[in-house]
């Protein structure tokens, strides 16, 4: 395949796309809907740490899937294959696909990475068949996988609210580095909400200037459970001097932020206090307004292991 002006890399026979995880700079709960999800009102950033994924036209009609990952779901649950069903049954499949997704995030670490896995697959579909003719036309199917879906078909720094399907584009900050820090273990998102209905708490305000106070209301709830989270962003903010240092989404990552760069052994540093359990790595914040047209973004991802 060969790499094309906007980062895509596209021929008439595939696809291959970057799928970026996200981090929340702020996330406010801001009541209980009837529905059973939680209102919101979130900030959220896309990184340049992220998934791959490949998509294949073949002959016949059947859709194929493999990941390089046996921790998350195989088969017809993983949110790759059922964005891919949700596409073929809303605007139809001419042919066969061959899905492949090379897992890099970590899952279950409030990264978003199922999310953007389901909406690389929307816009690479969009991108192969030329349908649907409006990217707005997929937020639907979008917000239908999950309530962080919509927001990853845009790329780009938003405000989300509703369940967080609502989003609007807004300007990022500028140039910062970022430091992200998972665990090794997951959050899942029901119980960190669940947990948090238990006993509603604002989460601590920081500033970030020139947004101002910001915070993660699931992070009372899951500090009480997780010591490792509520250590590790304290590190964050008191050793390593970030500028925020905060929990994304409902953990178990947290990630620090900083205008002027750190100093340079602090990766170093960060493995020998966490061990070799942890996952860390530095990224950088997405926007690219251009890729809310082309539908791709194609840039370079953070291995793992
Ligand atoms: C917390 C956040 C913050 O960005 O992200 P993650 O930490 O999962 O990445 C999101 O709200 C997660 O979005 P997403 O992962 O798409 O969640 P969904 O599949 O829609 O919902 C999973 C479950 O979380 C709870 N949920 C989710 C969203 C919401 N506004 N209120 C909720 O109560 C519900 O129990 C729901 O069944
Ligand atoms: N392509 C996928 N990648 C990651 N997780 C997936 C995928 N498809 C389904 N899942 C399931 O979605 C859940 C949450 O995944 P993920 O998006 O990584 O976490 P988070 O919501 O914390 O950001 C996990 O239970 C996982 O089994």
């Amino acid at each position: 395949m060969s790499p094309s002006a906007k980062g895509r890399e596209d021929t008439s026979q595939g696809i291959e796309l970057f799928a970026p995880a996200k981090i929340n700079l702020d996330l406010r709960i801001l009541g209980r809907r009837s529905d059973g999800f939680h209102e919101l009102s979130t900030r959220m950033a896309p990184v340049s740490l992220g998934d791959r994924l490949q998509v294949a036209l073949r002959p016949g009609r059947e859709i194929s899937f493999r990941c390089d990952d046996a921790r998350i779901p195989a088969g017809e649950e993983n949110l790759v294959c059922r964005a891919a069903r949700l596409f073929a049954d809303s605007f139809g499949l001419p042919c066969g696909l061959e899905i492949v997704l090379e897992k890099r995030l970590p899952s279950g670490a409030g990264l978003g990475g199922g999310s953007s896995d389901a909406a690389a697959t929307l816009l690479a579909l969009r991108s192969l068949f030329g349908r649907p003719s409006s990217l707005d036309a997929l937020l639907p199917l979008a917000a239908s996988l999950g309530s962080d879906v919509p927001f990853f078909l845009f790329r780009n720094p938003a405000l989300c609210h509703g369940r967080g399907e609502i989003v609007t584009p807004e300007p990022w900050l500028g140039p910062r580095m970022g430091l992200l820090l998972f665990p090794g273990f997951p959050v899942p998102t029901p119980w960190a909400y669940h947990a948090y209905a238990r006993n509603p708490r604002p989460g601590e305000e920081r500033g970030l200037p020139p947004w101002g106070p910001v915070r993660n209301d699931l992070e009372p709830a899951v500090f009480e459970k997780f010591l490792w989270i509520a250590v590790a962003r304290e590190w964050l903010q008191k050793e390593a001097r970030a500028e925020l240092a905060l929990m994304s989404g409902s953990g178990s990552s947290v990630f620090g932020l900083w205008t002027d760069p750190p100093e340079p052994e602090l990766v170093e540093r960060a493995r020998l206090f966490f061990g070799p359990e942890a996952w860390i790595e530095t990224f950088s914040i997405l926007s690219d307004g251009s890729s809310r047209n082309s539908g791709a973004l194609l840039t370079e991802s953070s291995h793992r292991d």
